[in-house]
């Protein structure tokens, strides 16, 4: 894993824009898996400003999303389509068609997981993903425990996820308890893999993942075995001075 350790939310944000841009322009049929959260709204905030002044096209580009809460229309303001499409798909050239993220319709989300793994693999999965980190390890939405070859699925929230997700609601009590979710392994498959790390809430996480052992109940301890792990990280995260290490 290559960490770049950055000043603040703007530069991380700013990086990760650089960086995403950069593969975009070099393929620009890239398949991107794409996160929610507070975190990477800053960096789709760049990726709108230089697509208005750079013209960066998204025309052929595809996108998966890594999760999406179950019982939410894609009209709630709190599903992930609609957090996608106003920080981001409304604001480029993207063809909303090549744009994917798991249904969290109620109706047979066992059939809706398989089918958007198929669909991940039919498409030829992922090139770059972007993926931030919740203070207990998870990814997407794969909580501590999840096993690493876990392909998409269905998971119950943690209290520690939906108590912290609750600020994007009106109570903890509207949180879904429950979530559709790119497995670990559906993530491992990707080519190249981001991961954005911002605030103190986020220190302890970032010390287990780069100082703790590769285990299980901390989801992202997996991300050591990647071969193409670039983590952008700011000093509230570290802890320490702006600099990069090759770890
Ligand atoms: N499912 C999302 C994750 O994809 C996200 O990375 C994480 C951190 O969120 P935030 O960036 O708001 O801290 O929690 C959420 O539950």
């Amino acid at each position: 894993m290559r960490i770049l350790n950055v000043a603040n939310y703007d530069e991380m944000s700013q990086k990760a824009a650089e960086l995403v841009i950069e593969r975009i322009r070099r393929n620009p049929h890239i398949s991107l898996g794409l996160a929610t959260g507070g975190t990477p709204v800053g960096l789709y905030a760049q990726l709108v400003r230089d697509h208005q002044l750079n013209h960066t096209t998204y025309q052929h580009v595809t996108t998966f999303n890594l999760d999406e809460y179950l019982g939410l229309s894609s009209d709630d303001p709190n599903s992930y389509r609609y957090f996608m499409d106003k920080h981001l798909f409304d604001h480029i050239d993207i063809q909303k068609t090549n744009t994917y993220i798991p249904s969290g319709d109620f109706k047979n989300p066992e059939q809706q997981s398989k089918d958007y793994e198929d669909l991940l693999r039919s498409k030829g999965g992922v090139d770059l993903q972007i993926l931030g980190i919740g203070s207990n390890g998870h990814i997407g939405f794969n909580e501590p425990g999840t096993p690493f070859q876990s392909e998409t699925h269905i998971v119950e929230l943690t209290p520690s996820t939906r108590e912290a997700n609750a600020r994007f609601f009106n109570s903890l009590h509207e949180v879904p308890t429950h979530a559709i979710t790119m497995g670990i392994g559906s993530i491992m498959r990707s080519k190249e893999i981001l991961l954005l790390i911002s605030g103190d809430q986020k220190r302890d996480a970032l010390m287990q993942l780069l100082r703790g052992e590769i285990t299980e109940n901390f989801p992202a301890s997996m991300l050591k075995t990647h071969p193409n792990v670039t983590i952008i990280a700011d000093e509230a995260a570290t802890g320490s001075h702006p600099h990069s290490t090759k770890l």
